[in-house]
């Protein structure tokens, strides 16, 4: 029998604190029903997605929409809007969409890691030990509910609520 998987108040203090607690959530497509999930990026820190052999998750990479392969088993971990936030650009998160096929419908899996699923009063801003002179602060700080709220506010597709806190 498979172990139980941890609860998200067993994770260790660092992690709960950083990268928050997970939230699974099942994303079907119906070719016949919808064309796709419009372009967008992730407001957490990382999202890891288990896909089914149909596809359809593409990424903007230099400037053109690459096919992700779906491969049995394999996970796909996409960083988010606040891994990028908090590590200054030196991590930055991935534009992707998803476009319904019409071989059939699609069932992914996504684990989204945020801290909005537990209540928090922690402002996040950029990791003090990556600010230099040459690498100074790019966004200003930001409570994750914040964060959350203007990403929904905004819409896919619209401005990123990232980049409504770039400092310049
Ligand atoms: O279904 C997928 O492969 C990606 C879904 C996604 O991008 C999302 O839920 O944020
Ligand atoms: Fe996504």
């Amino acid at each position: 029998m498979a172990p139980n998987p941890p609860q998200p108040e067993e994770y260790p203090e660092s992690l709960r604190a950083y990268l928050g607690v997970s939230l699974l959530s099942a994303v079907s497509l119906d070719p016949d029903r919808t064309i796709g999930h419009a372009k967008h990026t992730d407001p957490d820190f990382l999202t890891v997605l288990l896909q089914d052999h149909i596809g359809g998750l593409q990424v903007l990479h230099q400037g053109h929409w690459v096919d992700v392969t779906p491969l049995r088993g394999a996970l796909v971990v996409n960083i988010g809007d606040l891994l990028q936030l908090i590590s200054i650009d030196k991590l930055k998160s991935v534009e992707h969409k998803v476009l319904a096929k019409s071989t059939g419908p699609r069932i992914s899996v996504a684990c989204f890691f945020s801290t909005h699923f537990q209540e928090s009063d922690k402002l996040y801003g950029p990791i003090k030990e990556l600010l230099t002179d040459d690498s100074p602060a790019l966004y200003k700080e930001t409570f994750i509910k914040d964060f959350v709220n203007c990403f929904y506010s905004s819409g896919l597709g619209g401005i990123s609520a990232l980049s409504q806190l770039r400092l310049c």
